[in-house]
């Protein structure tokens, strides 16, 4: 079992004109990477923002945090080299946006950055699976991408066991509404990245939110590992 727990705040649903500082507040708090939401307009109906903020943070707030880019973009060829480029550390893209997943996890490889490979709800683990073997993570939606603060939807955890099942250390993100609420779900499915956002980010004690949702994946991993 080579995967262990990590929680990544989303920033999406802080105060943007303080992006930098707020990326700072949640790794003090605990946080074991941050997960960049970058939205176009086309793929989701939102915009958030692109590469040169991307380097702007990495200038900030040095070489170490780990940048898990959510690329809810259209064409996500075009942003890899960019994305490497301004220091992203993962380019999460989405198996909807492309018609070769293959070719593109090969750039972002050669890029030098790690491979995550993201379903909407409506996407099938098995339309990801052929590409499990090549990716660093699985990324399971548990809400349509395009927001922060929506609903967790608690019927995508099949696709999270399913996964756990075949595919036993492979990195197993969820993201969308995921907090104290919604952890032990994911954490007995079999989810070891959690992303959250508004849960984390509009707390009074990020701290705490933070260490009471990695408590809870580290004890249902270590749970499996007696299970086995
Ligand atoms: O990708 C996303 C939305 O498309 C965000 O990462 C996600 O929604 C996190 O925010 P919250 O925990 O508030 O749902
Ligand atoms: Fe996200």
């Amino acid at each position: 079992m080579a995967y262990s727990a990590k929680i990544g705040p989303s920033v999406l649903s802080s105060d943007l004109s303080q992006l930098g500082r707020e990326c700072e507040r949640m790794m003090e708090c605990g946080a074991d990477y941050l997960h960049l939401d970058v939205m176009d307009g086309h793929f989701v109906p939102n915009i958030t923002f692109g590469h040169p903020m991307v380097e702007c943070l990495r200038h900030s707030i040095g070489p170490d945090p780990f940048f898990d880019m959510h690329m809810m973009v259209s064409r996500p060829e075009q942003w890899v080299k960019p994305m490497a480029a301004a220091g992203a550390s993962q380019y999460t893209f989405h198996l909807e946006a492309t018609t070769n997943p293959g070719n593109l996890i090969k750039e972002i490889r050669e890029s030098g950055m790690k491979v995550g490979l993201a379903i909407k709800p409506g996407t099938t683990v098995e339309e990801l699976a052929p590409w499990a073997g090549q990716i660093d993570m699985a990324l399971v939606m548990t809400v349509e991408p395009g927001f922060g603060g929506q609903k967790f939807m608690e019927d995508m955890m099949p696709k999270v066991s399913w996964l756990r099942s075949q595919f036993p250390s492979l990195d197993i993100e969820v993201d969308g509404g995921v907090g104290p609420d919604s952890i032990h779900r994911c954490a007995e499915a079999g989810a070891n990245m959690i992303v959250s956002g508004s849960a984390v980010v509009s707390s009074d004690d990020p701290r705490s939110v933070i260490a009471l949702l990695k408590n809870v994946v580290i004890e249902a991993i270590q749970k499996r590992s007696l299970d086995r």
